[in-house]
This record gives C-alpha cells, sequence and structure tokens, in this order.
C-alpha cells in the first residue's frame, strides 16, 4: 500500500545559473517542487569558482522551504568537477546531478567518493541523459541503482546535449527524439527511477511549452525541466493528477474495496472493465494528489 510519503512531487524542476545571485534568492518565492543550482552549463567558465561558492552558500543557508535542492556539478573530466563534486558534498542538498553520464561506472566512481566523505544516506544522485552511449546504455545506468550505495534516484533528460550529440533537431512533437525518451522512461521504471524531461528554450511561447509538458507528461515523465520562472505554474498543471482523474480512481478503489469484489480480479465500473491493476494506479495517483495538497 502506498501513502502521500512514498511520492516526492517532481513537476517543476527549475535550474537556475549558480552565478545568478538574483535567481538563487527569487528561486525562494517560486512554487517549483525542485531547484537544480547549476554549475556546469549555465555558468562562464571564469565564474565557474564564485558560482561554487555561492551555490554551496545558498544551500547550506537554506530558506527554500519545501523545494528540493539538487546541484549540478561539472563533469570529471573537466577543470572543475573534482572541487564542485567536493564542494557538493560537503553542502549536503538532496541531491547531486551528474552531466554527461555515459556509463554505470560513470555514477559508481562518483558514488564513491560522495560514500567517502560520508555525505548522509539523503543526498542521492541524478543523472543527466544526454549522450548517445547514455541512450544505448539506459537500461545499464539505471540498473546501477539496484546497488543502493550508488544512491542513483533520478534521471534528468538533456536534450540539448542530446541534440548536439547525435544532430537529431528539436521538433515539435520530438518524433527525433522519441525512441530515446521511451527508451529512458522505461529503463528507469525498470529499476524504480524518477525521470524529469528535458527543458523548452523558447521560454516566450506558451502553447509550444504547454504542449511538450502534454506530452511529457502522457510519455509517462514525473516532470519537466525548466530554466524560466514562467515555465513553473504551467508545468506543475501539466504534470498534477486532475480532479477528474483523482475522483474517478478513488471510485475504482472504493468498487474493490466492496466484500462482493474481494474475489474479482476485474469489474465493471460505470460501463467500463477495470482490473486490480487500475486500482494500484489510483492509489498512486491519489498518493501524489495528497502529497501536492499537503505542499500547500
Ligand atoms: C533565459 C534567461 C537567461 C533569461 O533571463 P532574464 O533575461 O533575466 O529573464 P527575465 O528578465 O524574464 O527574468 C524575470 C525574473 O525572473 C528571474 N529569473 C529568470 N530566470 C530564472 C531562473 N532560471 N531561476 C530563478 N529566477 C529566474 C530573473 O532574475 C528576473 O527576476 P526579477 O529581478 O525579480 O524580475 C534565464 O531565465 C536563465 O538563466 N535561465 C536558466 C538557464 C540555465 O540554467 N540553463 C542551463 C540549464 S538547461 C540545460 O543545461 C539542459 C541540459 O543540460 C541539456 O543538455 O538539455
Ligand atoms: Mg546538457
Amino acid at each position: 500500500m502506498t501513502s502521500p510519503t512514498d511520492f516526492r512531487p517532481r513537476r517543476s524542476v527549475l535550474y537556475m545559473p549558480g552565478s545568478n545571485a538574483r535567481a538563487l534568492e527569487k528561486a525562494k518565492t517560486l512554487d517549483a517542487d525542485t531547484l537544480i543550482l547549476d554549475l556546469e552549463d549555465a555558468v562562464a567558465p571564469d565564474a565557474k569558482d564564485s558560482a561554487r561558492e555561492a551555490v554551496v552558500a545558498a544551500v547550506k543557508a537554506g530558506g527554500y522551504g519545501h523545494r528540493e535542492l539538487v546541484i549540478r556539478i561539472n563533469a570529471a573530466d573537466t577543470p572543475w568537477g573534482a572541487a564542485d563534486l567536493e564542494a557538493a558534498v560537503a553542502a549536503r542538498p538532496d541531491a547531486i546531478l551528474i552531466p554527461k553520464v555515459s556509463t554505470a561506472a560513470d555514477i559508481e566512481r562518483i558514488a564513491d567518493r560522495v560514500n567517502a566523505g560520508h555525505a548522509p544516506a539523503k543526498v542521492k544522485l541524478w543523472a543527466m541523459m544526454e549522450t548517445p552511449l547514455a541512450m544505448l546504455n539506459a537500461r545499464d545506468i539505471a540498473a546501477a541503482a539496484r546497488n543502493p550505495e550508488t544512491r542513483l534516484a533520478c534521471f534528468v533528460m538533456g536534450t540539448n546535449d542530446l541534440a548536439k550529440e547525435t544532430r537529431a533537431r528539436i521538433l515539435p512533437g520530438r518524433a527525433p527524439m522519441m525512441p530515446w525518451l521511451m527508451t529512458c522512461v522505461a529503463a528507469a521504471r525498470a529499476y524504480g527511477l524518477d525521470i524529469v524531461d528535458g527543458v523548452y528554450n523558447d521560454f516566450n511561447n506558451e502553447s509550444g511549452f504547454a504542449a511538450e509538458c502534454l506530452e511529457g507528461a502522457e510519455i509517462g515523465m514525473d516532470g519537466k525541466t525548466l530554466i524560466h520562472p514562467k515555465q513553473v505554474g504551467p508545468a506543475n498543471a501539466a504534470f498534477s493528477p486532475s480532479d477528474e482523474e483523482v475522483n474517478w480512481a478513488r471510485r475504482i478503489i472504493a468498487e474493490f474495496d466492496k466484500p462482493e469484489n474481494a474475489r474479482k480480479g476485474a469489474i465493471q465500473v460505470e460501463g467500463k472493465m477495470v482490473e486490480r491493476l487500475h486500482a494500484d494506479m489510483g492509489r498512486r495517483l491519489v498518493a501524489l494528489a495528497e502529497a501536492i495538497a499537503a505542499r500547500k
């Protein structure tokens, strides 16, 4: 049986450059579920060291309320990777996001260093899925989560890097990317990971963004990574269960709870065939809705 505490909503996952003091402050007022304080691509090389200091200070100082805090570090093979990781471990965020993951060994190497730093178990590792090799190795990368010492908890799609590395185009409907998105959804679910969708760069295009959020929800994403505060509300709406869905789920659960249905695997509810798996899905949906409501 699930309970609301089993679900952490990750509908809106907002990136901000670690070098942008105003954004780090403003994020405390935004209704995002998760904040990614970025040290990687949003920060210019000259600003890497000061951004690292600012991000560590922000995480340690807190004030972000219910918002989950994630630090995205630079890759291990860059001049900043080692210092970023050490600083992130010391800051104790909810998660450290590793860019350009290509193999399970990439996760394991970082995990070894996080464990050596005696980070509490609550510090998870998230993996950016954004290289061609990661698409080919998605199952093996996700399977690393079978070992709790890897701390692996979530995939984050990096569609900009995927477009760069594969030369596939980012089009409305994302047909060229869909096989990779679905592969990563399947890999994540097979090993109990959450997964959040890639960013939508054209942040002033409200209808295009809404369509891509809907698409992400329909293919099974838990939420979407965002680049601008104006994307938070629409993402929260797109990835929240609707009242209609929650009420339907409650009706299915109630029918299966009736004594006369106790020994049945499939029943009719309001003219539709439902199975016990639909009651299981309904319980998850209700728990997610309750976790969202509890947040308010
Ligand atoms: C895109 C931006 C550079 C636009 O910034 P700006 O011109 O300042 O926008 P606005 O004037 O409209 O901003 C209005 C107010 O909102 C604050 N703001 C803006 N963006 C953020 C944010 N991300 N988080 C928090 N607050 C934000 C401004 O400070 C203004 O505040 P106020 O002073 O109160 O009016 C900018 O939005 C931006 O930098 N976005 C994030 C870019 C980023 O992080 N990119 C890297 C991650 S994406 C990526 O790497 C994906 C992946 O790896 C892949 O490969 O796909
Ligand atoms: Mg990227």
